[in-house]
């Protein structure tokens, strides 16, 4: 810990105000090792590589992984391909958007998943089709997106995120994204090896969007925007502070069954020694990422996750720049970088080594590759 103190100083951006601590990417570029770009918070620890099988410190099925030992098992992840078949735009802010490159990203991800590793599964963080597909096309954008995905040789878990519900309502899009469901909600968790547990949480249980008009979790997320935000546009956070700007439409939060749920699942896997990564569209730490992107209620849901000692890794996507934090109980908090901003020719998606003390994520590209080693 004090190797990590002393890196976060030099770094000289230290945030012990979010409950956690977060490094930038200017001690990747200080020591050389790799392509970062503005605004990227990044493991000191970290280092550029390939998710494919001749790049250092990666592993193949049956080969050796970092520190010469051979992973549990491996996973591939990508987040937010927001495909649609419409001319490249920006966001609000004036990032640049691709979207119709980020099905070419996609496509290079499962080929070099199939043709490179021997992988568990894969998982999607959320994010298929952009809210700006024209909405007679929504419903075949994001079957093209998700047969694209069957290509995978593999299972593919998927995760539900507000681009997600723009294009289609839960009742069409769950059965879609093969989302093991109950009365419409998209949390489920499953044990890819009995060591393991992954946890996936519907960050838009309660929201404005995706439940039909005057749906009771509709009705609850209006009454927060009302009470929390001030602006006649509640995707606007002007005006509002610090923390309190994550009280945007376009995020949600996890409902009162969702987080007993949780509570639940964590004992059990405390019960059978079991570590857990939980897997979120929205991002559950502030040192990971914008405040404005941020669940609703991330600190009752990292709440119920400190009570156990069994989360390790928190998955996230949405903050389309990416991120990584280390919170004050360990635990890691990775954002993945977006597949939807990779300029023609680029990628991000990568692989995750899974040991029994460490993730070790190789990134392709524009997503910074990240060793998340446990701390107890
Ligand atoms: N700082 C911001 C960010 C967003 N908005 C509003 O949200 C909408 C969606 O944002 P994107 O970044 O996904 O384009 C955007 O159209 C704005 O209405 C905002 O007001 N301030
Ligand atoms: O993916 P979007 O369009 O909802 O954008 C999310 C924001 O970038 C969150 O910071």
């Amino acid at each position: 810990m004090s190797f990590l103190f002393s890196l976060c100083l030099s770094s000289r951006h230290f945030n012990l105000d979010s409950k956690s601590f977060t490094i930038t990417t200017l001690i990747g570029q200080r020591f050389g090792v790799g392509r970062f770009y503005m605004g990227h918070r990044a493991n000191p620890l970290a280092f550029q590589g390939t998710c494919s099988s001749d790049a250092p410190m990666t592993s193949t099925n049956g080969s050796v992984g970092v520190q010469g030992k051979q992973p549990l098992f491996s996973f591939g992840v990508i987040s937010d391909v927001q495909y649609a078949d419409i001319p490249d735009g920006r966001s609000f802010l004036g990032v640049p958007r691709y979207y119709r490159h980020s099905i070419k990203v996609l496509q290079r991800a499962i080929s070099n998943w199939n043709n490179h590793r021997k992988l568990k599964f894969a998982i999607n963080l959320g994010d298929i089709a952009d809210g700006f597909c024209p909405k007679d096309q929504s419903l075949t954008t994001v079957q093209q997106v998700v047969q694209e995905f069957e290509k995978f040789n593999g299972p593919v878990y998927h995760l539900i995120g507000n681009h997600c519900l723009y294009n289609l309502p839960r009742e069409k899009l769950l059965p879609l994204l093969k989302i093991p469901t109950l009365k419409g909600h998209a949390y489920y968790d499953f044990s890819p090896t009995p060591e393991y547990r992954i946890v996936v949480l519907d960050g838009y249980d309660i929201s404005a969007i995706g439940w039909p008009e005057g749906h009771p979790n509709t009705l609850e997320a209006l009454e927060l925007l009302q009470e929390k935000n001030p602006n006649a546009d509640k995707n606007s956070p002007v005006g509002m502070c610090g923390l309190e700007r994550r009280f945007l439409m376009f995020n949600g939060a996890v409902g009162r069954e969702q987080l007993q749920w949780l509570d639940n699942v964590l004992q059990d896997a405390s019960t059978h020694g079991q570590a857990v990564v939980v897997c979120c569209h929205l991002p559950l730490d502030p040192g990971a990422a914008t405040q404005e992107a941020l669940l609703w209620n991330y600190d009752e849901v990292m709440d119920v996750i400190h009570r156990y000692n069994c989360v390790k890794a928190c998955l996230a996507g949405h903050d389309h720049k990416g991120g990584h934090s280390i919170d004050l109980h360990g635990v890691h908090h990775r954002v993945i970088e977006a597949a939807l901003e990779c300029p023609a020719g680029s990628d991000a998606f990568g692989c995750i080594d899974v040991y029994h003390d460490m993730l070790s994520l190789s990134g392709t590209d524009r997503m910074a590759s990240t060793e998340m080693l446990f701390h107890s």
